[in-house]
């Protein structure tokens, strides 16, 4: 049984945590862009589950290229998949509208401000080294690239295999357009990345179920990690965190820790996926008085447009590689070059 958490840290790790605690004859494959802090999440995780099976994986799920040498190589390691946990997610430069959040607490939709932050963020975003929006491309189009390479063992004859995106209830409809699905031109790349990945969850469900493969989304609500660290300065969280478990008794998507935002993730490894609804977004829950639950609320998409999206993603997949053989072939070309000079 193979797992693939896209993550070293935050509700990644938490999820491993998890995971290793439900199954001791789980094999983990942990995918992360930095093996000196896979190694440190390796080692964390052995030491609380000794003689489990950790693998590691280097992947920069921001990477086309690095996306399609990580899937050699579990090709060339795995004969299946049974879980592939996307769950890697960036959010460069958030910006705060601090007007915009003070109006929202002294208005009816506080509850749903604290629950979404709708209104509240935005990010400045920029290309990365494949000409691609990076937040479009770390959170959703690696992502995409990854499933797509992996095809071959997600989905096999008799079995069933899972893939559940790490979303957010940030996912917004009118952050989104199908003009523009890398977000160039609006200011919430973020907002739009998750709501486009919902949409890519809902059309993987329509084509990808009768080949045994079944996508699921999740919201961790508000976690405490490097994520939301990056939002406010540090000393500005540790200050209000009396507040924010205080907000925690009017909204139960303030799950706060890493263990109790992977709710929702631990949840969905132990259902069987024909029960579940491709339609719906799973949200991990805290009440006031700390229980964890998980429950589905259904998403804003139209199928159709989904099947754009999907559509779209495959047209650009053709062009990066295209780039990317284009880029590989000059580089030979020079390296040829050198070494007949020398
Ligand atoms: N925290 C929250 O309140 C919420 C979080 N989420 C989502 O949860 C997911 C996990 O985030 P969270 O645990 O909070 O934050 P963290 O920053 O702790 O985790 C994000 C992880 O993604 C990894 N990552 C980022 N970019 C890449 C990349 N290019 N290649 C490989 N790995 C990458 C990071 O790796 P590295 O360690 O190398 O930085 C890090 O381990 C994200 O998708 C986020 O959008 C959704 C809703 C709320
Ligand atoms: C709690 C107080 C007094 C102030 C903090 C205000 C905001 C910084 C905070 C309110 C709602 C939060 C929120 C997120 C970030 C921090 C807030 C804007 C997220 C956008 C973080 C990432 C996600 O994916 C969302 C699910 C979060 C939604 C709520």
């Amino acid at each position: 049984c193979v797992c693939l958490p896209s993550v070293c840290s935050g509700i990644g790790l938490a999820l491993c945590e998890r995971l290793l605690t439900e199954d001791t004859q789980l094999r983990l494959c942990l995918a992360c862009r930095n093996m000196q802090r896979a190694e440190a999440a390796r080692s964390a995780l052995l030491t609380s589950h000794t003689g489990a099976h950790v693998d590691l994986l280097q992947l920069d799920v921001g990477s086309v290229e690095s996306v399609l040498d990580a899937a050699e190589v579990v090709k060339s390691r795995y004969n299946r998949i049974d879980f592939l946990y996307l769950n890697a997610g960036i959010m460069p430069n958030p910006q705060v509208d601090i007007r915009a959040f003070f109006k929202g607490l002294f208005s009816r939709n506080v509850i749903n401000m604290f629950a979404t932050a709708e209104g509240l963020l935005t990010q400045q975003d920029r290309l990365n080294s494949d000409g691609l929006q990076e937040v479009f491309a770390t959170n959703l189009f690696g992502h995409f690239v990854l499933i797509r390479e992996l095809e071959p063992l997600l989905c096999q004859t008799g079995h069933t295999s899972r893939v559940v995106w790490t979303s957010s209830s940030n996912a917004r409809r009118s952050a989104f357009s199908i003009d523009d699905i890398q977000h160039r031109k609006g200011t919430e790349p973020y907002s739009s990345s998750k709501y486009a990945s919902d949409m890519l969850s809902v059309a993987l469900n329509r084509r990808m179920n009768g080949q045994g493969l079944f996508s699921s989304v999740v919201c961790p609500g508000l976690v405490m990690t490097n994520l939301t660290y990056g939002i406010l300065p540090s000393s500005f969280w540790t200050l209000i965190m009396p507040i924010m478990w205080l907000i925690r008794i009017f909204t139960n998507t303030f799950t706060l820790t890493p263990y109790n935002g992977a709710e929702a993730l631990h949840w969905l490894f132990l259902q069987k996926p024909e029960s579940l609804d491709p339609r719906a977004k799973y949200h991990s829950l805290t009440s006031g008085l700390g229980t964890n639950y998980t429950k589905p609320r259904q998403m804003d998409i139209d199928g159709e447009t989904a099947d754009v999206l999907f559509s779209k993603l495959l047209e650009l997949e053709k062009v990066v590689r295209r780039k990317l053989c284009e880029r590989n072939a000059d580089n030979e070309a020079h390296q040829r070059y050198l070494s007949e000079i020398e």
